[in-house]
């Protein structure tokens, strides 16, 4: 029926270009018949490797690229980890789809120790996520954590080499690389609270494509978008930075939204946490009136006094 080729904009990191491939191949079996390219870009937040990203500040840091070659038309779909994407979009693009979400859980990693409770006194953990630091802190006070970037295999690699004791890693991204076997325990949401959009793909193009909007549908995940919503309000009332140590989850049952949203210190000396419990119409009001109790029980410098 269509000839048209479409382009899917994605990074170049393994996890990225799976994503990118699955959505593809998605398409496919949603009966798209044309072509479909996926197309490689280097981010900003790709080629800086040396420093803690959040020192550059910048929201979409690892978008920016993606987003203007979506404007400009050199591709028509960019595939995006929910949890990677700033809350306010580019004007002119909008994420048609979220597919089903993957598992939300963090994943400990160490050949050291089992659980993250087993560690020995004062053990090293790397992870390159500030709420991944501030909840290993909140949890284990005398553990140290340092920055520990790159990509999954990356960061497993400087795990092999002994540059720490234990990192943790989102439990999806590795299912997504078939390394599940590296995962030395998977952490309950009830002991780590995940990123808000954690596990989940978001599939952007431009509003007024109406086509590819409609070759998306087949992959959208309405129960999955609900939870999101929930999630991404929550983080978009706290106006969190990527230097605010932030979790948050909303999970469906039927009708029923619970959701868990959390801000910490980013040393865990210090945390709010509330839940919420509502219908899955109300998702985002939930998600939203959640971020207001925590500013308001926090305080106004809980949040500015971060940087
Ligand atoms: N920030 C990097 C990133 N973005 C998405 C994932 C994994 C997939 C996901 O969490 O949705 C990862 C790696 C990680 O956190 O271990």
């Amino acid at each position: 029926m269509t000839h048209r080729t479409l382009h899917i904009g994605t990074r170049g990191s393994p996890l990225a270009l799976w994503q990118a491939e699955h959505v593809r191949d998605l398409l496919k079996s949603g009966g798209f018949s044309g072509d479909i390219d996926v197309d490689v870009f280097s981010t900003a937040g790709d080629r800086i490797k040396d420093k803690p990203l959040r020192e550059f500040g910048g929201k979409g840091l690892f978008t920016k690229e993606i987003d203007d070659a979506l404007l400009t038309g050199a591709i028509d779909l960019a595939v995006h980890s929910m949890k990677d994407l700033p809350t306010e979009l580019p004007a002119g693009t909008i994420i048609a789809a979220i597919p089903e979400r993957g598992d939300v859980r963090d994943a400990f990693i160490s050949h050291k120790a089992r659980t993250l409770q087993d560690l020995p006194e004062g053990a090293l953990v790397g992870t390159a996520s500030l709420r991944r630091q501030a909840q290993v802190k909140r949890i284990r006070p005398d553990l140290r954590v340092e920055t520990f970037r790159g990509n999954v295999q990356t960061r497993l690699r400087k795990l092999e080499e002994e540059k720490a004791d234990a990192t943790l890693l989102a439990y999806a991204g590795l299912t997504r690389l078939e390394l599940t076997r590296h995962a030395t325990a998977v952490i309950e949401p009830e002991e780590m609270l995940p990123a808000v959009g954690q596990g989940a793909l978001g599939v952007a193009c431009r509003s007024e494509d109406q086509e590819v909007i409609d070759w998306l549908k087949p992959l959208h995940h309405r129960p999955t978008e609900i939870a999101i919503s929930c999630e991404r309000a929550f983080l978009a009332r706290l106006d969190g930075s990527c230097r605010t140590p932030i979790a948050g989850l909303a999970e469906l049952d039927g009708d029923r939204i619970t959701f868990r949203g959390m801000i910490l210190k980013p040393d865990g000396s210090e945390w709010f946490e509330t839940s919420r419990e509502g219908e899955h119409i109300h998702a985002a009001a939930l998600g939203t009136d959640a971020a207001a109790e925590l500013l308001e029980r926090a305080g106004p410098d809980f949040l500015v006094d971060l940087d």
